[in-house]
């Protein structure tokens, strides 16, 4: 999800490949097929669910083309001083981990921000890892976590 520009909220589907690893039939077996770059298929009887979401990726999308368009505008507007939130979700294994990892630009902004002002600017990045797995909230940099209370 993109939070940035005039819309608050987009939604953002990256179709995942089939594991290699899988077998012969199954690894050909899809149900999905994006139908354009907003829209996917959705086979069932007795004909296709068409959605829509703002962009749909396929397959073959690699990590750069998902970050030009989700990470590095939510970056930019963070910069500028915007509040802003890239959310996964996805059954296991969907690729939500796959997705999200990378944070180089961000800290390549600050580089140059700290070399054109020097002293007179300061940040602070917080990283932290949660997952919400049957309505608990786990921390996934504390091994001892054992659901955490939302008040
Ligand atoms: N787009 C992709 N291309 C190639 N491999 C992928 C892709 N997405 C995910 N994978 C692979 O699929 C496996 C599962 O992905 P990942 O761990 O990111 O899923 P997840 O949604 O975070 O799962 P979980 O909810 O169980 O933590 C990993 O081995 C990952 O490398």
């Amino acid at each position: 999800m993109e939070s940035s520009g005039d819309d608050s909220i987009r939604v953002f589907v990256r179709v995942r490949p089939p594991d290699p690893n899988l077998d012969g039939d199954l690894y050909h077996a899809h149900c999905v097929d994006v139908t354009s770059a907003t829209s996917l298929s959705v086979q069932s009887r007795p004909e296709p669910k068409v959605f829509t979401f703002d962009h749909v990726a396929g397959m073959q999308t690699t990590q750069e083309d998902v970050f030009s368009a989700i990470g590095r505008p939510i970056i930019e507007s963070c910069m500028c001083g915007y509040n802003g939130t890239i959310f996964a979700y996805g059954q296991t294994g969907s690729g939500k981990t796959f997705t999200m990892i990378g944070f180089e630009y961000l800290f390549s902004l600050i580089n140059r921000e700290i070399e054109k002002c020097g002293d007179l600017v300061e940040f602070l990045c917080k990283c932290s890892f949660l997952e919400i797995y049957n309505e608990q909230v786990f921390d996934l940099l504390d091994p001892a976590s054992s659901g955490l209370h939302i008040p």
